[in-house]
Protein backbone atom coordinates (compact mmCIF):
# COMPACT_ATOMS: atom_id res chain seq x y z
CA UNK A 1 0.00 0.00 0.00
CA UNK A 2 0.94 3.31 -0.65
CA UNK A 3 3.38 5.33 2.09
CA UNK A 4 1.36 8.46 3.67
CA UNK A 5 3.64 12.15 3.57
CA UNK A 6 3.99 11.78 7.38
CA UNK A 7 5.00 8.23 7.16
CA UNK A 8 8.16 9.19 4.59
CA UNK A 9 8.97 12.11 7.12
CA UNK A 10 9.27 9.51 9.48
CA UNK A 11 11.82 7.43 7.07
CA UNK A 12 13.45 10.49 6.78
CA UNK A 13 14.26 11.29 10.26
CA UNK A 14 15.35 7.13 11.01
CA UNK A 15 17.69 7.41 8.15
CA UNK A 16 19.15 11.02 8.53
CA UNK A 17 19.01 11.74 12.12
CA UNK A 18 20.82 10.22 15.30
CA UNK A 19 18.81 8.88 17.78
CA UNK A 20 18.38 10.99 21.09
CA UNK A 21 19.43 14.25 19.31
CA UNK A 22 16.98 16.83 18.80
CA UNK A 23 18.80 19.03 16.64
CA UNK A 24 19.52 16.30 14.18
CA UNK A 25 15.50 15.51 14.03
CA UNK A 26 14.69 18.78 13.38
CA UNK A 27 17.71 19.35 10.53
CA UNK A 28 16.63 15.70 8.93
CA UNK A 29 13.03 17.02 8.50
CA UNK A 30 13.54 20.77 7.31
CA UNK A 31 15.74 18.77 4.73
CA UNK A 32 13.40 16.73 3.78
CA UNK A 33 10.46 19.23 3.34
CA UNK A 34 12.73 21.96 2.05
CA UNK A 35 14.01 19.06 -0.94
CA UNK A 36 11.69 16.57 -1.05
CA UNK A 37 7.89 17.19 0.27
CA UNK A 38 6.68 20.26 1.74
CA UNK A 39 4.77 19.84 5.03
CA UNK A 40 3.49 21.78 7.35
CA UNK A 41 5.97 21.86 10.23
CA UNK A 42 6.68 25.49 11.87
CA UNK A 43 9.63 24.94 9.91
CA UNK A 44 13.50 26.41 10.17
CA UNK A 45 12.54 30.28 10.32
CA UNK A 46 9.77 30.43 12.39
CA UNK A 47 11.03 27.65 14.26
CA UNK A 48 13.73 30.01 15.35
CA UNK A 49 11.10 32.73 16.67
CA UNK A 50 9.42 29.63 18.36
CA UNK A 51 12.61 28.55 20.02
CA UNK A 52 14.08 32.14 21.25
CA UNK A 53 10.31 32.70 22.59
CA UNK A 54 10.86 29.51 24.37
CA UNK A 55 13.83 30.16 25.75
CA UNK A 56 13.01 33.26 26.98
CA UNK A 57 10.40 31.77 28.87
CA UNK A 58 12.12 29.06 30.23
CA UNK A 59 8.31 27.29 30.67
CA UNK A 60 7.85 24.10 33.32
CA UNK A 61 4.53 23.87 31.71
CA UNK A 62 3.77 24.12 28.06
CA UNK A 63 0.41 22.80 25.87
CA UNK A 64 0.73 22.57 22.22
CA UNK A 65 -2.73 22.28 20.20
CA UNK A 66 -1.41 20.37 16.57
CA UNK A 67 1.27 18.10 17.44
CA UNK A 68 1.31 17.04 13.35
CA UNK A 69 4.56 14.92 12.98
CA UNK A 70 5.94 16.42 16.24
CA UNK A 71 8.39 18.75 14.44
CA UNK A 72 8.01 21.92 16.99
CA UNK A 73 7.40 19.51 19.77
CA UNK A 74 10.79 18.09 19.45
CA UNK A 75 11.81 22.18 18.97
CA UNK A 76 10.32 22.86 22.18
CA UNK A 77 11.08 19.64 24.60
CA UNK A 78 14.67 20.32 23.73
CA UNK A 79 15.07 23.59 25.45
CA UNK A 80 12.90 22.94 28.55
CA UNK A 81 14.25 22.67 31.80
CA UNK A 82 14.39 19.47 33.70
CA UNK A 83 11.21 18.22 34.95
CA UNK A 84 8.95 20.57 32.64
CA UNK A 85 5.92 18.99 30.78
CA UNK A 86 4.49 19.70 27.24
CA UNK A 87 1.41 18.31 26.30
CA UNK A 88 0.68 18.16 22.66
CA UNK A 89 -2.67 17.52 21.63
CA UNK A 90 -3.61 15.63 18.48
CA UNK A 91 -6.81 15.15 16.43
CA UNK A 92 -5.63 12.79 13.85
CA UNK A 93 -4.34 9.74 15.02
CA UNK A 94 -2.36 8.83 12.10
CA UNK A 95 -0.45 11.55 12.92
CA UNK A 96 -0.18 11.55 16.69
CA UNK A 97 1.15 7.79 15.50
CA UNK A 98 4.39 8.85 13.40
CA UNK A 99 4.47 12.01 16.56
CA UNK A 100 4.79 9.67 19.00
CA UNK A 101 8.12 8.11 16.91
CA UNK A 102 9.53 10.83 15.98
CA UNK A 103 9.56 12.64 19.62
CA UNK A 104 10.81 8.69 20.74
CA UNK A 105 13.92 9.55 17.78
CA UNK A 106 14.80 12.50 19.58
CA UNK A 107 14.89 10.54 22.99
CA UNK A 108 12.10 13.30 24.54
CA UNK A 109 9.59 10.86 25.13
CA UNK A 110 9.80 11.76 29.13
CA UNK A 111 9.18 15.27 28.52
CA UNK A 112 6.39 15.15 25.81
CA UNK A 113 2.35 13.91 26.77
CA UNK A 114 0.65 12.95 23.38
CA UNK A 115 -2.77 13.21 23.66
CA UNK A 116 -4.71 12.50 20.98
CA UNK A 117 -8.45 14.43 20.68
CA UNK A 118 -10.28 17.80 19.85
CA UNK A 119 -9.01 20.81 21.74
CA UNK A 120 -12.62 21.68 22.13
CA UNK A 121 -13.03 17.99 24.66
CA UNK A 122 -9.71 17.96 26.23
CA UNK A 123 -8.74 21.44 27.41
CA UNK A 124 -11.23 21.96 29.73
CA UNK A 125 -9.82 18.28 31.03
CA UNK A 126 -6.35 19.59 31.77
CA UNK A 127 -6.84 20.33 35.57
CA UNK A 128 -7.97 16.87 36.47
CA UNK A 129 -6.58 14.67 34.04
CA UNK A 130 -2.78 15.97 33.83
CA UNK A 131 -2.78 17.91 37.24
CA UNK A 132 -2.06 20.95 35.58
CA UNK A 133 -2.40 24.39 37.23
CA UNK A 134 -1.67 27.07 34.33
CA UNK A 135 0.74 26.67 31.19
CA UNK A 136 3.50 29.06 30.86
CA UNK A 137 3.24 29.07 27.05
CA UNK A 138 0.68 27.76 24.53
CA UNK A 139 1.35 27.16 20.83
CA UNK A 140 -1.31 27.21 18.86
CA UNK A 141 -0.94 25.43 15.36
CA UNK A 142 -3.92 23.91 14.58
CA UNK A 143 -7.49 24.01 12.71
CA UNK A 144 -6.89 27.85 12.34
CA UNK A 145 -10.61 28.58 12.76
CA UNK A 146 -10.00 27.07 16.44
CA UNK A 147 -7.39 29.84 18.00
CA UNK A 148 -10.32 31.97 18.96
CA UNK A 149 -12.97 29.34 20.66
CA UNK A 150 -10.13 27.86 21.79
CA UNK A 151 -8.49 30.69 23.51
CA UNK A 152 -11.71 31.61 25.14
CA UNK A 153 -12.19 28.49 26.35
CA UNK A 154 -8.44 28.12 27.71
CA UNK A 155 -9.06 31.58 29.83
CA UNK A 156 -12.66 30.58 30.92
CA UNK A 157 -11.11 27.22 32.43
CA UNK A 158 -8.19 29.06 34.37
CA UNK A 159 -5.45 27.86 32.69
CA UNK A 160 -3.47 31.16 32.35
CA UNK A 161 -1.52 33.01 35.14
CA UNK A 162 -0.39 36.42 34.60
CA UNK A 163 2.34 36.22 32.42
CA UNK A 164 1.54 33.14 30.10
CA UNK A 165 2.46 33.61 26.61
CA UNK A 166 0.29 32.47 23.87
CA UNK A 167 2.61 32.21 20.61
CA UNK A 168 0.09 31.48 17.19
CA UNK A 169 1.45 30.12 14.48
CA UNK A 170 -0.05 30.97 10.65
CA UNK A 171 -1.42 34.24 11.74
CA UNK A 172 -0.97 35.48 8.34
CA UNK A 173 -1.04 32.52 6.01
CA UNK A 174 -3.53 30.38 6.06
CA UNK A 175 -4.62 33.21 8.05
CA UNK A 176 -6.60 33.54 11.92
CA UNK A 177 -8.32 37.11 11.43
CA UNK A 178 -10.57 36.67 14.07
CA UNK A 179 -7.94 35.60 16.11
CA UNK A 180 -5.70 38.38 15.72
CA UNK A 181 -8.63 41.34 15.73
CA UNK A 182 -9.79 39.70 19.10
CA UNK A 183 -6.37 39.34 20.79
CA UNK A 184 -4.36 42.32 19.49
CA UNK A 185 -8.08 44.36 20.66
CA UNK A 186 -8.20 42.40 24.53
CA UNK A 187 -7.22 44.88 27.64
CA UNK A 188 -6.21 41.56 28.65
CA UNK A 189 -3.06 40.80 26.18
CA UNK A 190 -0.44 42.76 24.94
CA UNK A 191 0.71 40.95 21.65
CA UNK A 192 3.51 41.47 18.97
CA UNK A 193 3.90 40.04 15.35
CA UNK A 194 7.07 38.45 14.26
CA UNK A 195 6.94 38.26 10.44
CA UNK A 196 8.12 35.57 8.30
CA UNK A 197 7.39 33.07 6.26
CA UNK A 198 5.76 30.41 5.83
CA UNK A 199 7.17 27.19 6.20
CA UNK A 200 10.03 26.32 3.37
CA UNK A 201 8.44 29.21 1.38
CA UNK A 202 8.56 32.84 0.48
CA UNK A 203 5.40 33.74 0.95
CA UNK A 204 4.36 36.16 3.87
CA UNK A 205 3.90 34.56 7.43
CA UNK A 206 4.44 34.68 11.11
CA UNK A 207 3.86 34.24 14.63
CA UNK A 208 1.86 36.58 17.39
CA UNK A 209 2.90 36.25 20.79
CA UNK A 210 0.69 37.61 23.16
CA UNK A 211 1.63 37.49 27.03
CA UNK A 212 -1.51 37.38 28.74
CA UNK A 213 -1.62 40.64 31.60
CA UNK A 214 -4.27 38.78 34.17
O1 LIG B 1 -3.81 23.49 8.84
C1 LIG B 1 -2.73 23.64 9.41
N1 LIG B 1 -2.50 23.11 10.62
C2 LIG B 1 -3.57 22.37 11.31
C3 LIG B 1 -3.68 20.91 10.81
C4 LIG B 1 -4.86 20.18 11.44
C5 LIG B 1 -4.86 20.28 12.94
C6 LIG B 1 -5.90 19.36 13.55
N2 LIG B 1 -5.74 19.36 15.01
C7 LIG B 1 -4.61 19.09 15.66
C8 LIG B 1 -4.85 19.15 17.02
C9 LIG B 1 -6.20 19.48 17.18
C10 LIG B 1 -7.03 19.65 18.33
N3 LIG B 1 -8.33 19.94 18.15
C11 LIG B 1 -8.83 20.07 16.90
C12 LIG B 1 -8.08 19.93 15.74
C13 LIG B 1 -6.75 19.62 15.89
C14 LIG B 1 -1.62 24.34 8.70
C15 LIG B 1 -1.75 24.59 7.32
C16 LIG B 1 -0.73 25.23 6.62
C17 LIG B 1 -0.87 25.48 5.16
C18 LIG B 1 -1.44 24.51 4.34
C19 LIG B 1 -1.57 24.74 2.97
C20 LIG B 1 -1.12 25.93 2.43
F1 LIG B 1 -1.23 26.15 1.11
C21 LIG B 1 -0.56 26.91 3.24
C22 LIG B 1 -0.44 26.68 4.61
C23 LIG B 1 0.44 25.64 7.27
C24 LIG B 1 0.57 25.41 8.65
O2 LIG B 1 1.68 25.81 9.34
C25 LIG B 1 -0.46 24.78 9.37
O3 LIG B 1 -0.29 24.62 10.72
MG1 LIG C 1 1.36 25.79 11.39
Amino acid sequence: TQSTRPQRLLSAVQKNATRGDPRSVVQAIDQFCRHKEWAMNVGDEKGCILDSVVSEINPATVLELGTYCGYSTVRIASLLPPHAKLITLEFNPNYASIARQVIAWAGLEDKVQLVEGASGDWIPKMKEQFGVKTFDLVFLDHWKDRYLPDTKLIEECGLLTKGSVLLADNVICPGTPDYLEYIRSSPQYESQYFKSHLEYTKVEDGLEKSVFLG
